[in-house]
Parts: structure tokens; C-alpha cells; sequence
């Protein structure tokens, strides 16, 4: 990782040649020797300056999209899903205004960490429930690793309902739904629809559904 571009890193990561997903090791290494300039590796949380302490709201986002957070290594962005979250979280005070689809770009996000379920692309930005499962450890010592976290925005299913198994919540003491504000396990947590480009060009989410959400952790963050 390029220490000039990606901020203090004092998450446990998997390593870059995590082995644990056969189907997603596939996958990355038939990418890596197709695009061997791409990151092609399990994609790392990202962090505001300060590194984890300085984290009070979490995003849990799915898995990194193939041209996107697999090719950029850093979550969202290269997705069309980064324009609408890092437009809503800079809009809020989440991050700076500088997010241009590259890494060199001068984003920085404030109290802020963007951490996916699963850190490897899955095939069609689908990971099986092994995947899933078997990446929560991960997930699970992220959010651990947040001394002073106040607040957690999950988005989508997949990310929320893997967030409540790393939390040891029964899924249905939270259920998924937009909008819904949970308080479980001495957490918060706010739960969205995804901002995938499906999910933005059916109108599934639109732009006001997704600000009332980090209108909620914002709400939560600074009383
Ligand atoms: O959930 C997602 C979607 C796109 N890119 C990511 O890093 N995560």
C-alpha cells in the first residue's frame, strides 16, 4: 500500500495473498494476470487520519467491484457506487469534497471508515454465504477495532445482516429494512439499500432516501 496515498492503517487486514475463499482466489489471480496493474488483493478498510481511534461512524459496504475497489484498492472508488456515497458523506461533513474516482484524487474522510463485508471481488459482486461468513472475522475485528465508534450505517442486506452476525445479534432482533435505526449490543445502527448503480437507476434509492440516512448518523455522531 502506498503510505503517501492511503491514510494510517491500524486495522487488521487479511494479508494480500489471503488464501481462505478458493472461488475468490481464483478469481483475483485469473485478474491479476489479465490486469497485472490492478490492486487484484483483498481490498483494506479505509481510514480517516487518525487511523481507528479516530473512527466514530462505520460504513459496512458488500465487496469491491471489478473495475472498481479491485482495480483502485480502495473501497468505492472506480465504482459508479462511490459518486452517490462519497457526494452524501462529504455533504454531511463525512469526508472532504475532493473524491474523483482515483486514489490520488485528495479524499480524506472525517471520523469516518468504509470497511466491506467481504474484501475480495466476487464473481458478478456475488459472494457466496461461505464467503461471507468466512470474511466476517475480518469485519469483526474492524468494528472491534473502533475504540470510539458512535454509529453504523450497513448498506444493504448482505452488509447488515453480516455486521449482526459479527456483532452476535440475531437478525431478527434488527431486521433489514431502509432507514431502520437499531440500538443492539451497545451499538447504532442505521440500515440503507445499497447505492449500487441497479439500486440508483430503478429509483429503488434515490439521492433524499440516502441523505436521511447519514442525516440519522450524523444526528447520532454529534447529538
Ligand atoms: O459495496 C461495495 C460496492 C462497491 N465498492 C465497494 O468497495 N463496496
Amino acid at each position: 500500500m502506498d503510505a503517501a496515498l492511503f491514510p494510517r492503517h491500524d486495522v487488521e487486514e487479511p494479508p494480500r495473498d489471503c488464501p481462505l475463499c478458493p472461488r475468490l482466489v481464483e478469481f483475483r489471480e485469473t485478474w491479476a494476470a489479465k490486469e497485472p496493474s490492478w490492486h487484484n488483493a483483498p481490498v483494506p478498510a479505509f481510514l480517516p487520519p487518525g487511523g481507528a481511534a479516530a473512527v466514530k461512524l462505520a460504513v459496512i459496504g458488500l465487496a469491491p467491484g471489478l473495475r472498481g475497489a479491485n482495480r483502485t484498492g480502495r473501497p468505492f472508488t472506480g465504482d459508479y457506487a462511490g459518486d452517490l456515497l462519497y457526494a452524501t458523506l462529504a455533504k454531511f461533513g463525512f469526508a472532504n469534497d475532493r473524491f474523483a474516482a482515483r486514489v490520488d484524487d485528495g479524499l480524506e474522510l472525517r471520523e469516518t471508515a468504509i470497511v466491506n463485508a467481504v474484501r475480495c471481488v466476487p464473481p458478478e459482486n456475488k459472494p457466496t454465504p461461505a464467503e461471507i461468513n468466512t470474511c466476517r472475522q475480518y469485519l469483526k475485528t474492524a468494528i472491534n477495532g473502533f475504540p470510539n465508534l458512535d454509529v453504523i450505517v450497513t448498506l444493504g442486506r448482505i452488509a447488515h445482516d453480516s455486521t449482526l452476525r459479527a456483532l452476535g445479534v440475531k437478525l431478527r432482533d434488527a431486521p433489514f429494512r431502509h432507514g431502520a435505526e437499531h440500538a443492539v449490543a451497545g451499538r447504532h445502527i442505521v440500515s440503507s439499500y445499497h447505492c449500487s448503480r441497479y439500486n440508483t437507476n430503478t429509483g429503488v434509492l434515490t439521492p433524499e432516501m440516502f441523505e436521511a440516512v447519514f442525516e440519522k448518523a450524523a444526528t447520532v455522531v454529534r447529538g
